[in-house]
């Protein structure tokens, strides 16, 4: 493959040039960055943590995307990547989720009637929908499951709320705590997103030493591994 050296980086010149992984924590950064070349310097893949939240995640997600892109080398992929809880039986712990909607799961108002999303309540959207072709691709190189990831302010903790989450997204196979806000921040410079979540535990009953970090931060490297060379050969425009 043909190489270009631009500010330092050798970005390769065919497939997508710059992309950012931003993970809550550290743990997940040096998963997805030992899956690197390089823990991905040079590779034109960054690496970073941006915190545990929504609002967090956005605020940091969107604050190196605006650098990146004042410093004239804007930024053309960004993931969100970590470990999740995953939705029973179709994403067991261990499963490796890739989404094709991100989904603010608890961005609305509660009522005597149910919940209303801000969509519902007329202020704008709660879902964003990487590109599929990216989705397909990934989902067949890494073998990991398709479909919702929800993003949640709160881990769920009962069957109750597990229940109620999946009959109102039925396609959801995991939870975590940061997509929707990178997809806000990647959506508002009108960079494309994706998320990807190794199952560490599964979304119910609060049961903390279930959950299985190593074994899905083990998932997550070998996910990465197999997700860099389609990264190579996807052009942003492939949607
Ligand atoms: O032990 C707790 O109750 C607890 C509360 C908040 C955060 C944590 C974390 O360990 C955060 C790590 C990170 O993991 C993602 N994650 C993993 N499993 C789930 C889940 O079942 N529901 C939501 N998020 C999950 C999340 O993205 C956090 O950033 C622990």
């Amino acid at each position: 493959m043909e190489l270009q050296a631009r500010e330092g980086r050798l970005i390769a010149a065919a497939g997508l040039g710059r992309v950012l992984v931003a993970t809550a924590v550290p743990v997940e950064r040096d998963a997805v960055a030992r899956a690197l070349p390089h823990g991905g310097s040079g590779s034109g893949v960054d690496v970073i943590t941006v915190g545990v939240g929504p609002g967090l995640a956005g605020a940091s997600t969107g604050s190196v995307l605006t650098a990146a892109a004042l410093q004239g080398s804007p930024y053309d992929l960004v993931v969100s990547a970590g470990i999740g809880g995953g939705f029973q039986p179709d994403a067991p712990v261990g499963a490796l989720v890739v989404a094709d909607e991100i989904v603010a799961a608890d961005l609305g108002a509660e009522t005597e009637d149910g919940f209303l999303s801000v969509t519902e309540l007329g202020f704008g959207s709660v879902r964003h929908r990487p590109p599929g072709e990216l989705v397909r691709r990934v989902a067949e190189a890494t073998g990991a499951r398709t479909g919702a990831v929800l993003t949640v302010s709160t881990v769920t903790g009962t069957a109750a709320r597990a229940a109620a989450l999946r009959e109102r997204h039925p396609t959801a196979l995991a939870e975590a705590m940061e997509g929707f806000g990178v997809a806000e921040a990647a959506v508002a410079q009108g960079v494309p997103v994706l998320e990807i979540r190794a199952v560490s535990n599964p979304v119910g009953p609060r049961d903390r030493a279930a959950w299985r970090i190593p074994d899905a931060l083990a998932v997550l490297t070998e996910g990465f591994g197999k997700l860099v060379p389609v990264l190579e050969g996807w052009n942003r425009h492939d949607r």
